[in-house]
């Protein structure tokens, strides 16, 4: 298993850019260890617990990421799109250094921080006991927490929350959080995963100028968007990422609407589709509109 490399900033290629994650032929397999096929019914499952049994224990492996290579440069804003389970989120978590890749090769040019909705934020703390663990477990130190600490609070806009533990904190409290505390020193590289989703326009304007803040200081911004909006506005440029695989890069506008076509295409069918089924409904009854429907029961055509 490769890890993810940081080497010396080299100079800027022929058009001054500099490249800040060098991402060559990287693929990333899951191993899931759980019930064998034959076994996964419940009899099955107790029949073997009781007879403390491995067998029929299988294994298998889940190829999240195949063989995706790009350049990224300093100063870019790169929005990554693709269906769920497409694999973006287990790109972005190997860009942050938290999964390793299988194979391939990773290099970075500096420091990178994740920020997922999920980020490791405590619940049963308070705000002001996560800004001092969080901060830190970004690698501030306690006098860089000490001095960052009235900014990330006043970004956060939790008001007397903040001595609330962070159970108590409504998604966007937490978002707007996460988001103070992991940009609060400007990172080489901001990982971004969905986080933006969940706040409101206010938090989104503000977040947006403090992507632009990271840009213009020349780090790297990674964005897993399913907004076709926030990756129209806030990116530079956009990855498409379909099962594992790199299908698109460049322009966001672009990009978008390849993406679209392949998977907007389908919506707009089913979209006719229902509201047919919704007229015969009305007009010749339940049975009619089912009949119409099970002609595409099986799978969609492409
Ligand atoms: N920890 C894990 N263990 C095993 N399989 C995983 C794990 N995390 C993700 N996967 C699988 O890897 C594939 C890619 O998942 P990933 O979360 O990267 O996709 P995604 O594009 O971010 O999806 P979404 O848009 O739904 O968040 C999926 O098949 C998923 O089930």
């Amino acid at each position: 298993m490769a890890a993810p490399e940081t080497a010396p900033t080299p100079g800027g290629d022929a058009d001054g850019r500099v490249p800040s994650v060098v991402c060559s032929g990287v693929s990333i397999t899951y191993r899931v260890y759980g019930v064998g096929r034959e076994e996964s019914d419940e009899e099955g499952a107790l029949r073997r617990l009781l007879s403390r049994s491995t067998r029929g224990v299988g294994r298998r492996e889940v190829h999240a990421v195949r063989d995706v290579s790009f350049v990224a440069y300093r100063g870019e804003s790169i929005g990554i799109v693709g269906s769920n389970g497409s694999g973006k989120s287990t790109l972005l978590r190997t860009i942050a250094g938290l999964v390793p890749p299988t194979s391939g090769k990773l290099w970075l040019g500096g420091k990178a921080a994740l920020l997922g909705v999920n980020a490791v934020l405590m619940p049963k703390l308070t705000g002001r006991e996560n800004i001092w663990i969080g901060a830190q477990a970004l690698g501030l130190t306690p006098g860089q927490v000490r001095a960052a600490f009235d900014d990330i609070v006043e970004f956060a806009d939790i008001g007397d929350f903040l001595d609330l533990p962070m159970a108590s904190y409504s998604s966007g409290m937490g978002a707007r959080l996460r988001f103070a505390i992991s940009t609060a020193v400007t990172p080489d590289i901001l990982v971004v995963d969905e986080a933006l989703s969940t706040g409101d326009a206010h938090f989104r304007a503000k977040a947006n100028e403090r992507i632009t803040r990271i840009r213009e200081q020349a780090g790297t911004v990674f964005i897993v968007s399913h907004s076709d909006k926030t990756i129209q506005t806030m990116c530079s440029r956009a990855l498409w990422i379909d099962k594992g695989r790199l299908l698109a890069d460049g322009d966001p506008v672009a990009v978008n609407g390849l993406y679209a076509r392949k998977y907007g295409k389908h919506r707009h069918v089913w979209r006719e589709r229902f509201e047919e089924a919704r007229r015969l409904e009305e007009t010749e009854g339940p049975e009619a509109a089912r009949a119409y429907l099970a002609r595409w029961d099986r799978s969609l055509d492409s």
